[in-house]
């Protein structure tokens, strides 16, 4: 199946969702920071699964773990121990140059500031990771249309960042996290820098986008009106990872 307007998922899709094993499965995370004082213990053996389609908010107080345990997610950090399983692979093993390639291919990632290009147009913003996975320019081009097009961004292509709004600017880097396909999609709070408003329009095409494509989303905030709209949220105490 290719990507159209209407449902922005490739090849895999949630069809068969049910017999496929998490896209992010953590177990026994620990991470900790050396301080002139000593160590800083941040995670203490963390376990957390989430699905294919499956959206999970975390939210927690600043400073314990949110931005440390999605970067662990997201193979940008390793953990000092435990396993990090993305889409059923275990990834703690691999080599630097395998962890990039999974990042690139099956991990998509927005944060709370855009980091889109500001010399390149929003197609080029999406364009720019297939590109860089080996997909050929028109196949690229044509994608990130239908995406921004998903994204009710069809008619602002060609505008630079600095020609967007806020959300849209956030829109266009939702679609860029999710260009390739990923499996695991992670969120550090994409809606923080936003009004009320517009902050729930960015979580309705998140979330549009989650359930059209059968991503999993890992989505860090500190809105408690839109994580009580996800599937499920969590949150960090004592290092671990808890249900709220
Ligand atoms: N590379 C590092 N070196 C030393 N300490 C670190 C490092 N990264 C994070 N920390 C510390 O670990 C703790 C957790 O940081 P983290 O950024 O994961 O928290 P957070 O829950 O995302 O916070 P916030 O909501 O404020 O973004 C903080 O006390 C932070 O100072």
């Amino acid at each position: 199946m290719t990507a159209t307007a209407s449902s922005p998922q490739t090849a895999r899709g949630p069809k068969g969702a049910a017999a496929r094993p998490p896209v992010l499965r953590l177990t026994g995370i620990r991470r900790s920071f050396a301080e002139a004082e000593g160590r800083l213990d941040i995670l203490k053996g963390a376990d957390l699964s989430i699905g294919a389609g499956e959206m999970v908010a975390l939210v927690a107080p600043s400073g314990t773990g949110k931005s440390t345990l999605l970067h662990i997610a997201g193979l940008l950090e390793r953990p000092d121990a435990g396993e990090v399983h993305v889409a059923g692979q275990a990834c703690s093993g691999l080599s630097d140059d395998a962890r990039t390639a999974i990042r690139r291919n099956d991990i998509g990632f927005v944060y709370q500031f855009h980091h889109l290009l500001p010399e390149f147009t929003a197609l080029e913003n999406v364009m720019m990771p297939q590109m860089i996975a080996g997909l050929p320019k028109p196949v690229a081009g044509e994608r990130a249309q239908e995406l921004l097009a998903y994204m009710r961004l069809g008619a602002r292509a060609s505008h630079r960042p600095s020609e967007l709004s806020g959300g849209e600017q956030q829109r266009v880097a939702i679609a860029r996290a999710v260009a390739n396909a990923p499996r695991l999609l992670l969120l550090d709070e994409p809606t923080g820098n936003l009004d009320p408003h517009t902050a729930g329009y960015v979580f309705d095409a998140v979330q549009a986008l989650v359930r059209a494509s059968g991503v999993g989303a890992l989505f860090a905030t500190h809105n408690m009106e839109l994580a009580a709209r996800m599937d499920r949220v969590i949150t960090l105490r004592d290092g671990l990872v808890l249900d709220l």
